[in-house]
Parts: C-alpha cells; sequence; structure tokens
C-alpha cells in the first residue's frame, strides 16, 4: 500500500496507525475508490518524471491544466517518495476555504483525518497536529506569518505556493523570501504551481530552467458565449440557472457574482422562482459561499447533493481556482469581479466591479470538468472575450503597501524598497507607506521598525486597526472591550437584512441602538445586545440582524482578544525579565518558550477569564461614549475629516471631498457635526464616508498639529 511504503522510520508504527484509522473511518470501500480515482487523473502518468526533476533540482515550476491534480497530488507523490524527510511539506493558498477543502479532500485520499498526517492553517482557525502532521495546506498569508517568528521556515522541509499566478500580495512577498531562504537553506526544496501564462516569468526569477508543464486536461469542457451583451448582469444570471435547471441533465451549477449582496439578492430572486415551480419539477438548492461566511457554513456548499436534486452554488470568486465541488458540472459566468484598487493620488483604496481577466475566466471554468464532462456559459460575448486583459494586476501594483511593508521590516528587512520583488510596486506607493506607517509610529525617523509596529504585526489585522487596537489601550485601558467590539465589526460586512417590501428603513432600526453620535457605537452596543440576548434568533429576526455576519463579528472579537492578551503577556513577561533581571541563558530559554506558554495559558479557561478580568477585555455591559471618542479620534486620526459650509466633507490626510453616506445615523444630524472620523471611502457616481463617528473640536486640534 502507497501509505505504508512511503513513510516509514518505523513500519509497524505507521501500519497500526493506518488500520487505527481505518477502523475508525470504516472506509475502506471509499480509500479503494479514491485510489483508482487518483491513477486515472492525467498528472499520474507524468509521476516518476515529476519526481526524477523535483529530486534534482532544488526550485521547481510547475505548470498544468486545472484540474489534471497538481494540488491534491504532487504531496502525495512527495510524502510517498519520502522526500519530505521528517519534516512537514507546506502547500500554499491564496484562500482559505480551498486550504480547508483540499486538505479534507487529500486527507480522504491517504485514508487519514483532517489534523491529523494532513492538516490545515488558516487565520482564525487551525487543524494541525505537531508530531504527526506531514502535509500542511495553509493560507500564504499564514506561511508569511509563520516568517517573522521563523524566518528560516524550519519545520518545513519542502514548500509549494499553489496558484501563484494569482499574484497575491502574499504570494508575490512569499516567493521573494523563498528566493533569499534559498541560499540559506540548501536542503529546502521549493516548487512553484501555476497557470501556464506565468511561468517563464517565474522561471526567470528564479534564475532556473526547470519548468514542468503537465500535459492533460481531466475532463472535456464546452465554453458559451452570449450571442449579445446583457444589459443586467445578475437577470442575465438567473435565466441561465432556470435554463438549465430544466433543460440540461443532471449536474450541479456554480455561479460566479461579485459580492455577498449580489448573492444574497440572487438567492431571495431564485427563491421566488421556485415557490412557482411546477410540482413534478425538480428540487433546486441554493448554496453560497463568500469570504465572510463563517468556515462551517461555506463547507455545506461542498457536500453532495441528494439523489433526484440538483444545488447551485452562488459563488464570489473565492471558488474560482483550487477547489473542487462536488457535482459541479455547470458554471454560469458573468465575466465581472470586484477587486481592490488604490489610488495613490487620493490615499484611498477602492473597491470597484470590473471585468475578469482572461485567466481568470479559464479558472473559472475549470471548475466544470473536474468529475466529469462540463459546460460553462459566459454571459458576455466572444468579442468581449477576445479583449479581456490575459492576467490582472498583480495586486502589490494595485494595493496600499502599509501591510506588506509592515510585515518585511518585522520580518527584519531593513531595505524595503531595495527588496527583490517579481514586479516591483512604483516608488510613490513606497514613499506613500512608509509615511503612513511613520504617522502610525509602527517606523521611526529612519523607517526602522519600533516595538510599537512590531505589535502591530502581531495582529491579524490592517495596520490602521492593529494601531487603533493598541493606541485605545494606551489612551483609555477601560475602553479596550469596547475598541475590540468596535474593531471587530469593522472587519465584518453587511450586519442588517432589511428584505425588500418591508416597511423599515435602516435607520429606523440603527436608531433603535443608537449610542451618542456614532454608527461605531451604535453598532457596539447593537452587537453586545446580541450577545446577552437569550434568544438570539428572534433578537435577529426582531431587528433585521444579519445572524450569520454578527455571530462572525463575535469569533473575530474573541479570536482579537487572544491576540491582545498574548501581547499583554508578553510585555509582562519582558518587564518580569528586566526587573529580575534573569541570567541570560534563562531569559533565552524563556523567550523561545514564550510562545508556546502562552498559547497552553490561554487553552485554559481559567487563564482566559482571568486575563479577561485583569484588562476588561471581555464584552461590558456598560460602554462609556466619551472615552470611546477620544479613543477612536486617537487610533484612527488618519481617517478624520471635516465639514465644509456646502454640506460636504474634507478628509484631512488626502483633501478629498466626500458626502456622509445615507446608511450613516449621522446622515440626518441637524446640524451636521463638525469634525468627524470615518471608516471607509466608498466611490460611486459621488465620493461617500461610511461608518461615522464625531469627535471633539479638542481631538481634532490634536490630530491636524
Ligand atoms: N473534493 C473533491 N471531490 C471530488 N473530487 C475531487 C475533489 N478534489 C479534487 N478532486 C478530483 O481531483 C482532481 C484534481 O484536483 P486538483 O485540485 O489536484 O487539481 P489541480 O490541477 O490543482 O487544479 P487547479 O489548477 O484547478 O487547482 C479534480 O479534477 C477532481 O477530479
Amino acid at each position: 500500500m502507497e501509505i505504508e511504503k512511503s513513510q516509514s522510520p518505523n513500519k509497524n508504527t505507521v501500519k497500526q496507525q493506518v488500520s487505527v484509522e481505518r477502523n475508525k473511518n470504516g472506509n475502506q470501500g471509499l480509500f479503494s475508490k479514491l485510489q483508482k480515482e487518483r491513477k486515472n487523473l492525467p498528472i499520474f502518468k507524468h509521476r516518476q518524471g515529476l519526481l526524477d526533476k523535483i529530486k534534482s533540482n532544488q526550485i521547481s515550476v510547475i505548470a498544468g491544466e486545472t484540474g489534471c491534480g497538481k494540488t491534491t497530488q504532487i504531496p502525495q507523490y512527495l510524502i510517498e517518495e519520502g522526500l519530505n524527510k521528517n519534516r512537514m511539506i507546506a502547500v500554499t493558498q491564496p484562500r482559505r476555504v480551498a486550504a480547508i477543502t483540499i486538505a479534507q479532500r487529500v486527507a480522504q485520499e491517504m485514508n487519514t483525518t483532517v489534523g491529523n498526517k494532513v492538516g490545515y492553517s488558516v487565520r482564525f482557525e487551525e487543524a494541525v497536529d505537531k508530531n504527526n502532521t506531514k502535509l500542511l495546506y495553509m493560507t500564504d498569508g499564514m506561511l508569511l506569518r509563520e516568517t517573522i517568528v521563523d524566518p528560516n521556515l524550519s519545520r518545513f522541509s519542502i514548500i509549494v505556493i499553489d496558484e501563484a499566478h494569482e499574484r497575491t500580495i502574499n504570494s508575490d512577498l512569499l516567493i521573494s523570501l523563498l528566493k533569499q531562504l534559498s541560499e540559506r537553506r540548501k536542503d529546502l526544496k521549493i516548487i512553484i504551481m501555476s497557470a501556464t501564462i506565468e511561468t517563464e516569468k517565474f522561471a526567470n526569477f528564479f534564475e532556473t530552467e526547470n519548468i514542468i508543464y503537465l500535459e492533460g486536461r481531466c475532463h472535456p469542457i464546452e465554453v458559451f458565449y452570449s450571442k449579445k451583451p446583457h444589459a443586467d448582469y445578475l437577470d442575465a444570471a438567473l435565466n441561465t440557472i432556470l435554463q438549465i435547471h430544466f433543460e440540461e441533465q443532471d449536474g450541479d451549477i456554480l455561479c460566479f457574482l461579485v459580492g455577498q449582496e449580489d448573492i444574497e439578492d440572487m438567492q431571495q430572486m431564485l427563491e421566488e422562482k421556485i415557490e412557482l415551480f411546477p410540482k413534478e419539477a425538480k428540487k433546486l438548492n441554493i448554496c453560497t459561499l463568500y469570504a465572510a461566511l463563517p468556515s462551517h457554513l461555506q463547507l455545506l456548499a461542498f457536500e453532495k447533493s441528494q439523489e433526484g436534486e440538483r444545488k447551485v452554488v452562488l459563488s464570489t470568486n473565492i471558488a474560482e481556482t483550487s477547489v473542487t465541488i462536488d457535482g459541479i458540472k455547470y458554471v454560469v459566468d458573468p465575466g465581472l469581479v470586484k477587486t481592490r484598487k488604490y489610488n495613490p493620488n487620493k490615499l484611498i483604496e477602492m473597491l470597484l466591479v470590473v471585468p475578469v481577466s482572461k485567466s481568470s475566466a479559464m479558472q473559472r471554468a475549470g471548475r466544470a470538468g473536474r468529475q466529469s464532462a462540463g459546460k460553462c456559459f459566459r454571459l458576455y460575448t466572444k468579442y468581449t472575450h477576445d479583449t479581456l486583459a490575459e492576467f490582472m494586476l498583480p495586486e502589490i501594483l494595485r494595493s496600499n503597501l502599509s501591510t506588506v511593508i509592515l510585515q518585511m521590516k518585522a520580518i527584519g528587512i531593513k531595505d524595503v524598497k531595495g527588496f527583490q520583488f517579481i514586479d516591483r510596486p512604483h516608488e510613490d506607493q513606497f514613499i506613500e507607506s512608509i509615511e503612513n506607517l511613520q504617522q502610525m509610529n509602527a517606523l521611526d525617523a529612519n523607517e526602522n521598525i519600533t516595538l510599537h509596529g512590531k505589535e502591530m504585526a502581531e495582529l491579524p489585522l490592517e495596520p490602521i486597526y492593529a494601531h487603533f487596537m493598541l493606541v485605545a489601550f494606551a489612551t483609555n485601558p477601560n475602553s479596550i472591550s469596547v475598541v475590540l467590539s468596535a474593531i471587530s465589526l469593522m472587519q465584518v460586512e453587511n450586519l442588517f437584512f432589511i428584505p425588500k417590501g418591508a416597511k423599515i428603513s435602516l435607520l429606523d432600526v440603527l436608531l433603535r441602538f443608537q449610542l451618542g453620535n456614532s454608527d461605531q457605537l451604535t453598532k457596539v452596543n447593537m452587537l453586545h445586545q446580541y450577545y446577552l440576548a437569550k434568544n438570539k434568533k428572534s433578537f435577529c429576526k426582531e431587528n433585521f440582524i444579519n445572524q450569520k455576519n454578527i455571530k462572525k463579528a463575535l469569533e473575530v472579537r474573541q479570536q482579537l482578544e487572544n491576540y491582545f492578551l498574548d501581547i499583554l503577556k508578553k510585555r509582562s513577561k519582558k518587564n518580569q525579565k528586566q526587573n529580575t533581571k534573569v541570567a541570560q541563558n534563562q531569559a533565552n530559554a524563556l523567550q523561545q518558550s514564550e510562545e508556546q506558554q502562552i498559547q497552553e495559558e490561554l487553552a485554559k479557561g481559567n487563564t482566559l477569564k482571568k486575563l479577561q478580568e485583569e484588562h476588561k477585555t471581555a464584552i461590558q455591559q456598560e460602554i462609556n461614549t466619551e472615552e470611546f471618542v477620544s479613543c477612536i479620534a486617537k487610533g484612527l486620526s488618519v481617517k478624520a475629516a471635516k465639514l465644509n459650509n456646502d454640506g460636504t466633507y474634507t478628509i484631512i490626510r488626502s483633501n478629498i471631498q466626500a458626502y456622509i453616506h445615507p446608511e450613516s445615523l449621522l446622515f440626518y444630524s441637524k446640524p451636521k457635526p463638525e469634525y468627524i472620523i470615518f471608516n471607509e471611502v466608498v466611490s460611486t457616481i459621488k465620493t461617500y464616508l461610511r461608518d461615522i463617528t464625531e469627535i471633539q473640536f479638542s481631538d481634532f486640534k490634536e490630530i491636524s498639529k
């Protein structure tokens, strides 16, 4: 059996373990079936050639058709061949849902359970066994965080960067760091997996000629185009889904939409149509898939459909690469994507809906032919397709670099401008982001990382929110509970759900919870009342709250609270060390085990409770409005704006004119507040400021100094 052959320092132990797991799963039939499927994948015939090339090169760049088996098979081949050499193999993914579902699939194929020989690690969630996991699927962001703690990535013998052509900031940065690391760790194997279009670029960057092309597609995919452009893409998608449901053979549908709002609208439209289905019609089940959906709900979309039923998965582009959703045979692709675009002249980042690239369109179609032949319906013309860009501009060239630079500094890279990127960002992006970090005191005048900056880098947040959290605590430690809630809410979209035709507006709902002249405090108040509510479901129903998302905000809050308590523990350990002048070697030992100790202590509920009480991080019933306002004014000072005579606001930092968003409580304030802090700039026909808190003149004076 391949698994036994592959691993073993001690064959008996492995055999025993495999049989224990087999009994536990009782799933030998499934295992044999999967072994057969593995051998039928196009990649299987390349197995030996592939392994030979990987063995004889430190760096390999691999390209292959979508679905040929790169992500699930190559890591298993490496283990079967013993190339992991008693260390772990990391396989990075741009998206968490991919890391989790692929780990589940590979665990099945290896006849084990997730968190055992195969694990995953994504932000706020992991399933790993330090002593047992050999193959770890993780988001590129998690591996990047690991480089801060261990720049040599010493627990890994092989690192696979999957979907490298997506060119996320994290995978670009990882690739640059791996190039440096390959000099220091000659024993480390690096594998870059990418769609065909970008392979040369990666190979040139690594100065290698070892490019491996894997021929062969899993199953054929037929592509259809619209005859003419559609005025309303949701309408076109709805009709296509219904047409497939009534006219095509069995098989599930995956429809790509641009965001949670469109997904919820489509869900509602479909539900209305389903109500009108004739009795004898096949059942159509709706599943949704978007980043803000908690993992356990995302996974519902991956479940098998019942015999005689069909599912339609409404998804953002998180299902575009890597994932295989069981049963999908039809893809509906309107050809649009919501993307971040940073405007360095205006110092704002905007979310825009833009046409996809040819590469994305190909990936989307690729979701259809994974288990059998498939069809892809593109809701745009062939002519439009031919005019699409080959691929998206790499994220690093269209983003604010503050997060990247802070991470690079935390890793110890001093000269960020001289760093070798695959595509170098524009000079203005560097200057602006460094200034931005200096304003937050994360970097000093010489661009060195400060202690504050190091703590900011430990928090899994954009620098601005990490700064807000730490500054708020320094300004007024009692405010931390409210600030943790406010920041968590800022990470979650669409807290309310007001059905079409309801005789209530968002403003009416907000007014029920209003606290001070602040959207943030009002939402914090709502979150805390939800937390205390005995019947949470009816609380949400009565108040038009999206329960999925408010739950998510509470989960994020819990995680942030843990990270924050970690920082406080580290601070107090550092103080202790300084005060007691522990012998140097003891101090070193302490530092090494610090991380582990903190994790273990936090894992014990009692310690967490004690810490929560000591530092007042738990949800408090009383909210002090004034304290919060002065904290937000200090912590989010880069997001301050001042009222003009014509009723518009000027953003202090960028001099942009903007309006208060109609969904803000303060939109209706009379007189309008003179000074505000906002959270988001949204540009449509006009530029709006969202999530607003009124601040005092005294605070504003401080900011504009
Ligand atoms: N969860 C799953 N359920 C059923 N089949 C699966 C699952 N995951 C993978 N497969 C099968 O294994 C094949 C290979 O998947 P894999 O993700 O390794 O391909 P890939 O080459 O990495 O594709 P991509 O470039 O699109 O990520 C799929 O085409 C599908 O047939």
